[in-house]
């Protein structure tokens, strides 16, 4: 058991089981109302005086807040597998602890993509809007007409993340699935062509680990691994799914990047909307320079609703749904709560931040 006078603060919604844990051992602080984004001010005066803290991005953990909350924090569990919002070497030099949640969400996460590529392809969104007003087939067929993905033999290009590099199931894999269960079996010519860039893999933590794993990585779906350049110059579909390495990706996807993609590409960004420069993809988009794009992430979230790449036909935009399934959540909310209670303990937290 945590001490039964620690406090922790909770800026997001964790499950009702959990909460409950939480509450057995520990004094929990909600956030009143906890509207997200939680507003900063609010967030620097709730922080006063806990031991422990569960956030979820984009609530930053730096050291002005580490200062707000004071020096009996002993540690931090973020719900989330990214970590740009938490200053970590801020934590390390005070001793803090920092656990998040990797690994957990990455089949929620691949499904999310898939289902998001399907709907940017075949316009979906355009779909659901003629049924409701009942205009019929007609006006869905004199819109602008998607290729189908069955027979265009794409190149599919992911930027794959420190967690879901190696681990399966993942984009390419299912994406592989989904062609063989609708019927493309045996030649190997109808598999699509996975690519697999090495630049967008973690060459900070666990340096060694992944370089191993990156070839077996891309050989554990079929994939190649081919430079930046070949990345996006090659591929139809360019899906982003790196982190942000801190701010070391901040704007990775950015004129230049778009410049060198197909016209008939499809980008998707399923991780974070700060890896892209928006200005640069809504120009992008509306030059022609790539033909569509699919976010599940945009920066900010949400997009104000005046955003102009909201209004762009070619465009897909959901509301950061990547790891939102009951089983992903669930579990996410677990870990981080072992974490926390960990922490209070002066327990090894048993999902620590790299
Ligand atoms: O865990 C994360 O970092 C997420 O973005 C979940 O969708």
């Amino acid at each position: 058991m945590a001490d039964i006078m620690s406090t922790v603060l909770v800026t997001c919604p964790l499950t009702p089981e959990e909460q409950q844990r939480l509450q057995a051992s520990c004094d929990v602080r909600l956030v009143p109302g906890s509207p997200r984004p939680l507003a900063r001010e609010v967030f620097l005066k709730h922080v006063r005086g806990v031991h422990g803290l569960i956030v979820m991005p984009p609530d930053r953990v730096d050291a002005e807040l580490l200062d707000a909350a004071g020096p009996q924090l002993k540690v931090v569990g973020t719900i989330s597998v990214g970590l740009e919002h938490i200053d970590l070497e801020e934590c390390r030099r005070r001793s803090i602890l920092v656990g998040y949640t990797p690994g957990v969400l990455t089949t929620a996460v691949a499904e999310l993509t898939v289902a998001l590529l399907l709907m940017t392809i075949r316009h979906l969104q355009d779909g659901q809007f003629i049924g409701a007003n009942r205009l019929g087939i007609g006006t869905l067929l004199s819109q602008r007409m998607r290729e189908d993905i069955y027979d265009c033999r794409s190149t599919l290009g992911a930027l794959w993340s420190l967690g879901s590099a190696w681990k399966r199931p993942t984009v390419a894999e299912r994406r592989r699935n989904q062609r063989q269960c609708s019927g493309h079996r045996g030649a190997g010519q109808d598999r699509p062509r996975c690519r697999h860039s090495p630049e967008s893999l973690s060459t900070c933590a666990h340096r060694l680990l992944q370089q191993q794993h990156r070839k077996a990585g891309a050989d554990l779906v079929g994939a190649e691994l081919v430079s930046w350049e070949e990345l996006l110059s090659q591929s139809d579909i360019v899906i982003a799914t790196c982190s942000m390495k801190g701010t070391q990706n901040y704007n990775l996807f950015n004129a230049a990047t778009f410049a060198r993609m197909r016209s008939s590409s499809i980008f998707i960004n399923v991780t974070r909307g700060a890896l892209v420069d928006q200005e640069a993809l809504l120009s992008a988009l509306t030059s022609g320079q790539i033909a569509a794009a699919g976010l599940d992430v945009t920066n900010p979230e949400p997009l104000p609703t005046d955003h102009p790449l909201l209004q762009l036909p070619n465009v897909t935009v959901l509301p950061h749904l990547g790891s939102a399934t009951r089983r992903a959540r669930t579990t996410m909310s677990h870990v981080t709560v072992n974490n926390v209670l960990a922490g209070l303990q002066g327990q090894m937290l048993p999902s620590p931040a790299p």
